[in-house]
């Protein structure tokens, strides 16, 4: 049986206690692969590792050099592109057709990205007068933060790791990471890719486990000096509350229910296309994506009936198989938890336009997570599933006439982190995505992604952005000095 190890201080290794937890395979309901689960030993261990390696060989890095080694991670990740495709395709079940253009290339993407920030951020100078006629110089400098503790969720496993470990590192940091208990192979998978490059001991650390033991030893130790975490918005809640001991600082991205805006002027192919990827790629399970869409109302019936035959031509089926559009959801859990939002629809009294229950797979994928992708009308706005975040391959569409009305109903949510908006109008594009409460907009587009921006949630969608230079001000100490002239 496979076995999925921690990676503390440059070594694979299992947990002193001995235990393991299984990790199955959403295609099929077959354990994949026996995982260690990480407790205070490992933990511990972990932290002492990043903390010491803070003042050995990796500390002592020359900027150069550690930017040089950001680009040799990214190059060993592309060398085995393969064994990461494959394994992150079978601890989440999502087709090739996505990780390959999306999962396996960001997580490269991520280190070179931050690479490049390091080399070109400039820092604040200012030269002033003083009283007595003399003057004075104030520089910024950037120190690393020191420890930091990541905490990733199960949806993009090694994109929304790297998207934290890779400006940590290339700011100087160690860390710490602790994937979700049901994703776990591609983040010791990049422990191999540290040893390979010859990645100081003690900076990359992976300690596996259960979020309510592992996570909260890491995120309540006093020798990590920050936490940066992506997940559920009430597991951010417990997560900020422990980082409050010590007044550790945390850049959370939480969870959302985002709304696509889709005006009567719209590009009607575009917004069809457009609006099925950010609903049903990656099954649903994407924090971006659409959960619920408005159509003005002159279209309203023509969209419906477009975006149902455009899902109904969705391929569900094995990872491997090139043809497949989408794959199981990530766990008995998460489908038993979508299909109980499906049921709550129906009951809520919604017309079931397409699915909304589970499909019959052939051979061994029958026992598989799946479910059908489904979309629903006729709900009102304070019904379940138009609030309520499913993270599944579903979608409520809704009626509008005006822009006011649609800016109301949009922003009517504790949420706040993406938004689409499909209008031909680009005055009214602007104007409505500048009213819209999200930290990011896609105008007739969606998940287009330049990594040197702001990317974040407002309201319960998240604390901080991260991107760019962005990232710098979460990774490192900025540090003022003044001389006098
Ligand atoms: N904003 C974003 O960029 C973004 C990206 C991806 C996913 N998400 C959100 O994440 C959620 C789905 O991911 P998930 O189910 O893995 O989220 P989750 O909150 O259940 O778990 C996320 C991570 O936190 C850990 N964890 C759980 N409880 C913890 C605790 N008490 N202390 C420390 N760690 C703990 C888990 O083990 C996992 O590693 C959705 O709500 C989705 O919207 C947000
Ligand atoms: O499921 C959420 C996806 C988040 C994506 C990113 O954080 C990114 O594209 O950097």
């Amino acid at each position: 049986m496979n076995k999925v190890q921690h990676y503390i201080n440059g070594q694979f290794m299992d947990s002193s206690c001995g235990e393991f937890f299984e990790n199955i395979n959403p295609m099929n309901g077959k354990i994949l692969s026996q995982v260690a689960l990480g407790r205070e030993d490992e933990v511990n261990a972990a932290v002492a590792a990043a903390k010491a390696a803070l003042t050995g060989e990796w500390g002592q890095m020359k900027l150069n050099d550690r930017i040089a080694m950001m680009y040799e991670i990214a190059n060993e990740i592309d060398r085995r592109f393969d064994d990461f495709l494959e394994a992150e395709c079978l601890d989440t079940g999502k087709p090739y057709s996505i990780a390959r253009h999306i999962d396996i290339p960001r997580g490269a993407a991520n280190f070179k990205v931050f690479a490049d920030t390091m080399k070109s951020h400039a820092e604040e100078v200012y030269k002033a007068d003083t009283p007595d006629g003399r003057n004075m110089l104030n520089y910024s400098v950037r120190k690393p933060k020191g420890v930091i503790g990541v905490i990733s969720p199960w949806n993009l496993p090694l994109l929304l790791m790297t998207w934290k470990v890779g400006p940590a590192m290339a700011c100087g940091n160690t860390v710490v990471v602790k994937p979700s208990q049901v994703t776990p192979t591609t983040t010791s998978l990049l422990g191999e890719v540290m040893s390979k490059v010859g990645v100081p001991a003690g900076a990359y650390n992976v300690v596996q486990g259960k979020g309510s033991v592992t996570g909260n030893l890491l995120t309540s130790h006093k020798d990590v000096d920050a936490i940066t975490f992506t997940g559920e918005t009430k597991t951010g809640e417990m997560i900020m509350q422990a980082c409050s001991h010590g007044v550790r600082d945390v850049s959370l991205e939480l969870g959302g229910k985002n709304p696509a805006i889709v005006f009567a002027d719209c590009d009607m192919e575009k917004a069809i296309r457009e609006t099925t990827r950010s609903c049903f790629a990656n099954s649903g399970q994407v924090c971006l994506g659409t959960e619920r869409v408005y159509v003005q109302r002159p279209i309203f019936d023509e969209f419906v009936e477009k975006l149902k035959e455009s899902a109904s031509k969705l391929k569900l089926g094995q990872h491997n198989d090139e043809s497949v559009d989408m794959g199981p959801v990530v766990s008995a859990a998460h489908r038993d938890k979508v299909l109980e939002f499906y049921d709550i629809a129906k009951k809520e009294g919604a017309n079931i336009i397409l699915g909304g229950g589970a499909p019959k797979m052939e051979g061994e994928l029958a026992n598989g997570f799946f479910v059908e992708p489904t979309i629903w009308t006729g709900l009102p706005e304070d019904a379940t599933v138009v609030k309520e975040e499913v993270f599944g391959p579903c979608c409520h569409i809704a009626p509008f006439d005006t822009e006011e009305e649609v800016i109301k109903m949009a922003n009517d949510t504790n949420y706040g982190l993406a938004s689409t908006i499909f209008t031909e109008n680009l005055d009214r594009a602007h104007r409505v995505a500048s009213e819209i409460e999200s930290g990011i907009v896609w105008i007739n587009s969606w998940f287009l992604r330049d990594l040197r921006t702001p990317f974040g949630g407002m309201k319960g969608s998240g604390i901080g952005r991260e991107g760019g230079h962005y990232s710098l001000e979460f990774y490192t100490e900025l540090k003022n000095v003044c001389i006098k002239m």
